[in-house]
This record gives C-alpha cells, sequence and structure tokens, in this order.
C-alpha cells in the first residue's frame, strides 16, 4: 500500500482505518487492533471529580477577571484540561458540521481513498504505520494541517466535498479567534503581556483531526486514541455527536470526561507546559470506544509559528525559576514529533533539561 519516501514530517507507510473492520463482525476483531492488557485502571469512584467549566463570556469580562484568571490558573495547572461554555460559536455551525463530517466518514472506501495518507507524510486520511508490529488504534481519522495556508496540501481540503470544505472553513476561522482568546487568557495568567503571546501564536501552526470511533464488540480489547498528550499548544476539541469516550489521567487512574451540550473542551498541549516552564500541565489522554453506538470527535490544534523557538518564556525565568526545557526551533520540533509513535508523555520528557531544579521537582 506504501512505499516510504521522505517528505514534511519524517518517513511513514499508512493504512485506511478501521470502519471496513467493524462493518464485518463476522472477521472477529483483528490481531493489530488488539492490545495487551491495558492499563485502564478506570477509576470506578461513585462520584467522579469532574474537569473545571468556564464560561467564556464571564472569562473575558473586566469585572470578574483576576477571580477567574486565578481559576484558570488553577485549571491549567492541576488538570491540564477545562470546559468552555457560552464560547459563541452557533449550535446551527456545530451542528452543521456535525451532519458534514458524518457524511464524510460515511462515504464509500473508495472515495475516501484519494485522501489517504502519501507515503513518508502525515496528513490526510488514515493511520500512519512506522514499525512492524504497531497496534492500530479503533478510529478513522483524518489529519491535515490548515494555516499557514501555504502548508495546506492541494489534496486535502480543496479536494473535499463542497458543503464540508465550507462548514470546516467556518468552524476554523471561529475557532481561531476563540483559540486566540484563549491563549490571551492562559497567557495573561501566568503573567505574560498578549504581545509576547501574538510572537508565538499569531499567524500560528493550526490543524485539524477529525475522528470516527466505530462501535467496537470487544471494546475492552481496543483502544480508540492511544495515550498521549498533544504537542500542541493548546487544543480545543468538540465531541460532535455527544458520546463520550475521552479519558485523562489523574493521580494514576483514568477518569472519563463527560462534556456538557455544545462544550469544547480546551487542553494544555506540550508547547505551552514548556513555556509556562512547568507551570500548565499537559494531561495525558485517550479515548475509549463502546459496544454500541460510534463517536465523532473534532480536534483543533494551535501551535506557535514554524519560525518560532520555542522555550520557556524569558520573562518568567529568574533564578527561582530557571528554565526547566530546552529551547527549539517549532519547525524542528514537529519534525521529531511526527518522526515518532504516540506514546504518553515521552516527546516532552526529550525537551526536558535535567537541572538540580528539575530532578527536585521530578521526585
Ligand atoms: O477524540 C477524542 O476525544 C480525543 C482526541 C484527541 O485527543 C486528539 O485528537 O488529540
Ligand atoms: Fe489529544
Amino acid at each position: 500500500m506504501a512505499s516510504t519516501q521522505v517528505s514534511d514530517f519524517g518517513s511513514s507507510h499508512s493504512v485506511l482505518g478501521v470502519m471496513e473492520v467493524a462493518n464485518k463482525p463476522e472477521m472477529g476483531i483483528p490481531e493489530m487492533y488488539i492490545r495487551p492488557q491495558q492499563p485502564s485502571i478506570r477509576s470506578d469512584e461513585p462520584s467522579l471529580p469532574t474537569i473545571p467549566v468556564f464560561d467564556f463570556k464571564s472569562l473575558l469580562h473586566e469585572n470578574s477577571r483576576d477571580a477567574q484568571l486565578l481559576k484558570l490558573y488553577t485549571a491549567c495547572k492541576d488538570w491540564g484540561f477545562f470546559q468552555v461554555v457560552n464560547h459563541g460559536v452557533s449550535s446551527e455551525l456545530l451542528q452543521k458540521l456535525k451532519h458534514e463530517v458524518e457524511k464524510f466518514f460515511q462515504l464509500p472506501i473508495e472515495d475516501k481513498k484519494k485522501y489517504q495518507i502519501r507515503a513518508g507524510d502525515v496528513q490526510g486520511y488514515g493511520s500512519v504505520i512506522r514499525c512492524k508490529d504497531q497496534k492500530l488504534d479503533w478510529g478513522d481519522r483524518f489529519y491535515m494541517v490548515i494555516n499557514p495556508v501555504e502548508r495546506r496540501k492541494p489534496y486535502l481540503l480543496p479536494q473535499l466535498p463542497p458543503s464540508l470544505r465550507e462548514s470546516l472553513k467556518s468552524y476554523f476561522k471561529e475557532l481561531r479567534k476563540l483559540g486566540m482568546e484563549l491563549l490571551g487568557l492562559l497567557g495573561k495568567a501566568i503573567g505574560m503581556e498578549m504581545k509576547e503571546v501574538e510572537e508565538f501564536f499569531y499567524d500560528g501552526m493550526q490543524s485539524v483531526r477529525m475522528t470516527y470511533y466505530p462501535p467496537c464488540p470487544k471494546p475492552e480489547m481496543v483502544v480508540g486514541l492511544t495515550p498521549h498528550s498533544d504537542a500542541t499548544g493548546i487544543t480545543i476539541l468538540h465531541q460532535m455527536n455527544g458520546v463520550e469516550g475521552l479519558e485523562i489521567k489523574k493521580g494514576g487512574v483514568w477518569i472519563p470526561v463527560t462534556f456538557l451540550p455544545d462544550a469544547f473542551v480546551v487542553n494544555v498541549g506540550d508547547i505551552m507546559e514548556i513555556l509556562s516552564n512547568g507551570a500548565y500541565t499537559s494531561i495525558e489522554h485517550r479515548a475509549a470506544v463502546n459496544k454500541e453506538k460510534e463517536r465523532i470527535s473534532i480536534a483543533m490544534f494551535f501551535n506557535p509559528r514554524f519560525e518560532a523557538e520555542i522555550g520557556p518564556v524569558k520573562s518568567l525565568l529568574n533564578s527561582e525559576n530557571p528554565p526547566l526545557f530546552k529551547t527549539m526551533l517549532m519547525e524542528d520540533y514537529f519534525k521529531d514529533f511526527f518522526s515518532r509513535n504516540l506514546n504518553g508523555k515521552s516527546h516532552l520528557d526529550k525537551m526536558r533539561l535535567k537541572t538540580l531544579h528539575s530532578l527536585k521537582h521530578s521526585t
């Protein structure tokens, strides 16, 4: 299906996905989807803690700002995840997008093949295969870079069915505004100036992943999306058809996230942990699947510009707060990320400086 060649980010093969398998339950679950014993210490406490919720309009409101910013700071430090309601993106747009994305994933496999990730690339439909015995996720996905515009692939966004393309474009635009506002607030909550935030993120690298997780006859034997932390600045996730499955790792156990209707779940990515010099935490998460119903999600990733140097923000550093992470060109950081498989927080660990201070903090 694929020969290896070098392109934008590393080299690889790809497979299209699991929907074909899921549509033929008589085939059973192929070996390559079956996980060795999952570390699924799913919390079974009767009342689980839930991620903090913010009303976006009141986050922006001057009067309640200081208290809200403190709450935001604590959410990003202790949870690395929060929900946003009243975010201003209309239910109509969300409904329309859901409909279009659903329709897209239901297209015959032949129609989706033209978007398949090409050898050596990471953008497109399907999953990247890097080694022979790699386990596959129980989900079909479509990943593409949407900003800067010159990094778009001519055979992806421009070739999508027009009604999906138009809904996606409106969504990108709305989320870009929301994303910048959220980045500004997260920056402000740790004492960054908006100017500094913009130096990193203005016209930054923005990408999107849409995932369709089909139902699975034995959901406990597979994983919808391998545990990982996002390599991003922040991620804004929308659970399009209201079916749950996102789980986050807190205190060593996996906690399911319950989404409020039409809410966005926002999470701190590795880059934000680096910029904040560890004040914020990029949390490991995964997606579980279920027996009954497919699940559809759309994750929008906000990153610095490719030319930005990513490392702890200089104005936050002093003798009490020495840098805990290396500084690296964003372009190189992403090349390195895409050349590896998702694997917990291993990518971020590579950026860690081994200082006395960090050793003290990691114990
Ligand atoms: O589908 C989900 O709930 C999680 C998606 C996700 O974590 C990602 O795309 O990075
Ligand atoms: Fe993620």
